[in-house]
């Protein structure tokens, strides 16, 4: 059972409050959440806002936890590893959120035979609505799984998949917000050119994404399907979408994403060892 767990974040950043949030959310007690962060000024906010225990040495966090998320960037995750020496038992389960890092390079540095879920999580998680994907590494078993499973379930919708897609899903799923983000940004600055206010402009961007999301998941259409209906023959619209694919827009999304897995994969030549 997750909340009879203790666990500890090894990395307390944006994707670590996150979880946290949504542990807590849940019905969590905030007595079984442990944090390591070196950043005294962010250690402070954690405990004060989110009431967990905040520490500065990893090797604590980890020692007094049964499962250790690592939550800190692909580029210190070599450094990180090798200090915990030894304090990840190999009772404990692990569970990796960091970019292209993968689950056997994990289990190789840490040399002890510890079960390791790796996932890819997303911002949206902060309000409990986010995307992530679990897979298991080579020594996890289901119930670990679903323990991953439960832990995401938190602050979100979950998928499980294979290793091998965690790169896809780093470019869809993982960096998506971003591209979200720029679109809402992009509609707002539009309507803010031609005479709106930006807090009208922003307000009707925002809602406009979140209700287009909803009709997708709701209705099971296809999208393709969902925007002929919002297409009306001569109208505006098709002279909108026209003016879009005339700059690539299907196109320069898909590069976009592919650019995103290149670096995922790049990220995974990272050295551990
Ligand atoms: N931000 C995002 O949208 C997503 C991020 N991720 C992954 O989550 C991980 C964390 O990302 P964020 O939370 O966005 O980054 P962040 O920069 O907000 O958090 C990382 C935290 O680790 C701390 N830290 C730095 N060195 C450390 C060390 N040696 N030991 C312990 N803590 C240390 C930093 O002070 C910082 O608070 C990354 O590996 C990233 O690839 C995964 C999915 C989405
Ligand atoms: O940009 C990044 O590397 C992280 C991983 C997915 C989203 N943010």
């Amino acid at each position: 059972m997750l909340f009879d767990t203790t666990i500890g974040f090894i990395g307390g950043g944006n994707m670590a409050e996150a979880l946290i949030k949504g542990l807590l959310a849940g019905g969590m007690s905030p007595g079984r959440i442990i944090v390591a962060e070196p950043a005294a000024g962010r250690r402070a906010f954690l405990a004060e806002t989110l009431k967990v225990k905040a520490v500065e040495e990893n090797t604590a966090a980890a020692a007094a936890s049964q499962m250790v998320v690592l939550a800190v960037k692909p580029q210190v995750a070599a450094s990180v590893l090798s200090g915990l020496d030894g304090s990840v038992s190999a009772d404990k389960l692990v569970i990796s959120i960091m970019a292209g890092i993968s689950t056997i390079s994990i289990e190789e540095s840490l040399q002890n035979g510890t079960r390791i879920v790796r996932a890819m999580p997303n911002t949206p998680a902060l309000v409990l609505s986010g995307a992530t994907a679990i897979c298991a590494g080579r020594r996890a078993d289901a119930a670990d799984l679903d323990l991953a499973r439960e832990l995401f379930l938190t602050v979100g919708t979950v998928a499980t998949i294979t290793e091998r897609q965690m790169d896809a899903v780093t470019g869809v799923s993982g960096s998506g917000p971003a591209y979200a983000f720029s679109f809402i940004e992009a509609l707002a600055d539009a309507g803010v050119k031609n005479g709106l206010s930006r807090d009208t402009a922003l307000a009707l961007a925002v809602q406009t994404l979140l209700g287009a999301a909803k009709l997708v998941q709701e209705s099971g259409d296809h999208p393709a399907v969902l925007r002929d209906r919002v297409t009306s023959p001569g109208g505006t619209t098709i002279s909108a979408l026209h003016t879009l694919e005339n700059g690539r827009f299907h196109g320069l999304i898909m590069d976009a994403v592919d650019a995103a897995v290149k670096r995922s994969r790049d990220l995974a030549g990272i050295k551990l060892l």
